[in-house]
């Protein structure tokens, strides 16, 4: 069992945890910088889907780095984007090597998130797993496979994990019913293990940080349940971290607004059949609902 039960989080929580406030003259700089380590040769668009969303939550500037095989392809599709590309192992994932070329850009970046449509888990975990020692306070997100760097052991200083049941099962060898049955159980025993805030994400999505708060949300419509979908969650997410939100609030923002634009984009195109690229926009206008 959790230590206390979750609270219940929805838009009136949010609005007694506002977001850091924007000044009127601020810079892209200041608006967040965030550099995106995702997508490979066979899911490039994860990583649109995710930056697209990153830049939807008010981040100001983006890196994103990709397999070289599809930079130039994603440097098209993304024009707001700087896209840099790392070599890749021969089975489509990033080679460690790669990591000096992200200097730069770690530099200036507020946030990172790493993950999102990357193949070959080992490459992946480890890659993410290289970034630690650069992290020096960065808010660090991890989603698909980036997030088997957790199975190394717990993480030197916070990062945010976001795994689905399957996913949560497969990095903690419990069984998917298991943590069906319980994810605040789950989340919660995660985060203490690991030092992670760890969002298990569902039809109902359970956040837990490692000092044991916790907090339950239900919302949105199975059309969330599409491939892509979790990419543009974890990429708001990472948006809201470079825009000055802690992994937690950020996260608690980013679930229930992801929630908030199935609901919207299901009033428009019907329950299901809604994309994945069509959330992050509905996303933003649930932001200004709730933010204004
Ligand atoms: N068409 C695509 O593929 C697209 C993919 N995209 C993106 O690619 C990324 C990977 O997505 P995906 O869909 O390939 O992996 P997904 O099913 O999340 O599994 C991940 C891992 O979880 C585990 N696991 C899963 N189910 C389980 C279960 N029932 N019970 C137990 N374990 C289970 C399983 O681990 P295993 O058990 O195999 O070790 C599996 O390896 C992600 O960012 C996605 O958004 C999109 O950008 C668009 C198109
Ligand atoms: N039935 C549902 N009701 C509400 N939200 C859902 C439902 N099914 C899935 N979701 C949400 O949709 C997202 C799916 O993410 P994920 O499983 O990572 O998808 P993908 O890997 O295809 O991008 C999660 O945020 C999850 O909470």
């Amino acid at each position: 069992m959790t230590s206390t039960p979750p609270l219940p989080l929805d838009a009136g929580a949010l609005r007694d945890w506002p977001l850091p406030a924007l000044s009127d003259d601020a810079d892209k700089e200041a608006r967040g910088q965030l550099l995106v380590v995702a997508g490979s040769r066979e899911i490039p668009g994860a990583a649109l889907l995710a930056a697209t969303a990153a830049l939807r939550m008010g981040a100001g500037k983006l890196v994103i780095a990709t397999g070289e095989s599809v930079a130039t392809g994603l440097a098209l599709a993304m024009p707001e984007a700087r896209v840099i590309g790392l070599p890749e192992t021969p089975a489509g994932g990033f080679r460690l090597d790669g990591i000096e070329r992200l200097e730069a850009s770690l530099e200036g970046a507020n946030a990172i998130l790493v993950g999102p449509g990357m193949m070959e888990t080992a490459a992946t975990a480890a890659f993410a797993r290289g970034l630690l020692p650069l992290l020096a306070g960065r808010r660090l997100v991890l989603d698909a496979a980036a997030m088997d760097a957790a199975m190394a052991g717990p993480f030197p200083e916070p990062v945010l994990l976001t795994p689905h049941a399957g996913e949560m099962a497969h990095l903690t060898g419990a069984g998917k019913q298991a943590v069906l049955a319980d994810p605040a159980t789950a989340a919660w025993e995660a985060a203490r293990r690991w030092n992670a805030v760890v969002a298990v994400k569902g039809a109902a999505t359970v956040l837990a940080t490692p000092d044991g708060r916790c907090w339950r949300h239900e919302g949105g419509n199975c059309g969330l349940a599409t491939s892509g979908s979790g990419d543009t969650l974890a990429g708001a997410i990472a948006g809201l971290c470079a825009r000055g939100a802690t992994l937690e609030q950020a996260c608690a923002w980013g679930v229930v607004l992801h929630a908030q634009a199935g609901d919207r984009l299901a009033a428009r195109r019907g329950a299901v059949g809604y994309l994945a690229r069509e959330i992050p926009d509905a996303m933003l206008e649930a932001l200004n609902a709730i933010a204004g």
